[in-house]
């Protein structure tokens, strides 16, 4: 056996969250035989049991069958996480943080922060380091969805004795919530250049430590937060959410645009279409769809931008944020698999961006 041999029966095994053959992918590393033993490396997202046994059998078929069958294949997974820093750091208020992802919405209510805690979850699971921003000034929803409302978080003095805040832990998750640290009421009535400021005043004293992903919950639609955010710190990428319906998508396209804008000029990963369907529990095979079929589907490839996932209705997401247990942290199995699915491509594409783009660097806006 050779290495050329098994790179090319690798070459039919497909990655399931892109369609795409292991090999292109470039997830295949460090290639090792001896005698009828192959040794191989995966490199993959948020490897979930299930996808991991399926590219086990897949690759142990490809090379019995194409290069030699009585083969001993030994498949590792490790998962890739973050690899690159994403700007220098003399820009960067937050260096230990490899990746910041915005999650952000053109329209209020379609189920942005819901998405945002529940991939931050789904991304924390395969074994990475996440925080959590919740930087929707308006209406904060973490508290709330993470069971955390009347929490305070504690202050560190830094080595220069600037007070900083440490984000709360819960779930594995690293949380910071502008609603930890004001009254619900009193944040709503900040507009302008109080809003901004407090927001980045907010973003710059959180002790994040190393993070190989921030994910930022923003305020709904494109505005000067997102502005300041983008002036402030360097967003490796964002992913919008939109629910299927018109006009969702027609604000959708405002964020697409602002996002793209050659001044700002921050990578789009993907949208994610939330309540894309809903199915009844007790008619599992039925689809109904309340605002729409593949409204966001449509719209990923009218801009040419990736589809993450489509999210369907399920009374158990919306409890979970209600009683303060995300869905991805509960159990309902086939909502999780879901929000799963969506980090494995979040990730995919994420290193996607790192591997194409340069380093977003905070956006330089010319008064
Ligand atoms: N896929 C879903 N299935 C069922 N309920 C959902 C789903 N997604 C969101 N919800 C519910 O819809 C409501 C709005 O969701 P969420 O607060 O996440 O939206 P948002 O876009 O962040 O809103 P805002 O504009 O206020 O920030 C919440 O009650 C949430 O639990």
């Amino acid at each position: 056996m050779t290495e050329s041999e098994i790179l090319q029966a690798l070459q039919t095994v497909i990655n399931p969250a892109t369609g795409k053959d292991i090999i292109s992918e470039r997830m295949v590393k460090d290639i090792h035989i001896h005698n009828k033993n192959v040794f191989f490396i995966i490199e993959i997202g948020a490897p979930d049991a299930e996808t991991k046994g399926r590219l086990n059998a897949a690759c142990e078929e490809a090379i019995l069958k194409h290069v030699d069958k009585d083969a001993q294949v030994n498949v590792t997974f490790r998962p890739t996480m973050a690899k690159k820093a994403p700007a220098p750091s003399s820009a960067n208020p937050l260096p230990g943080v490899k990746n910041i992802i915005a999650v952000v919405s053109g329209k209020g209510g379609v189920g942005k922060s819901t998405v945002a805690a529940n991939l931050a979850l789904a991304l924390s699971a395969s074994g990475a380091t996440i925080g959590l921003m919740d930087a929707d000034i308006y209406g904060p929803s973490m508290p709330m969805m993470f069971g955390l409302r009347g929490e305070r978080p504690m202050m560190k003095e830094d080595e220069s004795g600037k007070g900083k805040i440490i984000p709360i832990e819960k779930y594995g998750l690293k949380i910071m919530s502008i609603g930890f640290l004001v009254d619900e009421k009193q944040a709503v009535v900040w507009r302008g250049p109080m809003a901004s400021s407090a927001i980045k005043q907010f973003v710059t004293d959180v002790e994040w430590g190393e993070l190989d992903i921030l994910v930022i919950d923003m305020p709904p639609g494109t505005g000067d937060i997102h502005l300041t955010l983008l002036q402030t710190i360097p967003l490796t990428g964002v992913v919008i959410v939109t629910t299927p319906q018109d006009v969702a998508l027609a604000d959708a396209k405002k964020g697409i645009a602002m996002f793209g804008q050659a001044q700002v000029n921050v990578p789009i990963l993907g949208i994610v279409e939330n309540m894309a369907y809903f199915t009844p529990a007790e008619l599992p095979d039925n689809k109904y769809y309340i605002f729409g079929k593949d409204g966001g589907k449509n719209l990923a490839s009218e801009y040419d931008v990736n589809l993450l996932g489509q999210i369907p209705i399920v009374q158990a997401i919306r409890e979970g944020g209600d009683k303060g247990v995300p869905v991805v942290a509960g159990d309902d199995e086939i909502t999780k698999a879901a929000f799963r699915d969506l980090a494995g491509k979040t990730i995919h594409y994420l290193h996607k961006r790192n591997d194409d783009h340069e380093p977003t660097s905070p956006v330089q806006i010319v008064e």
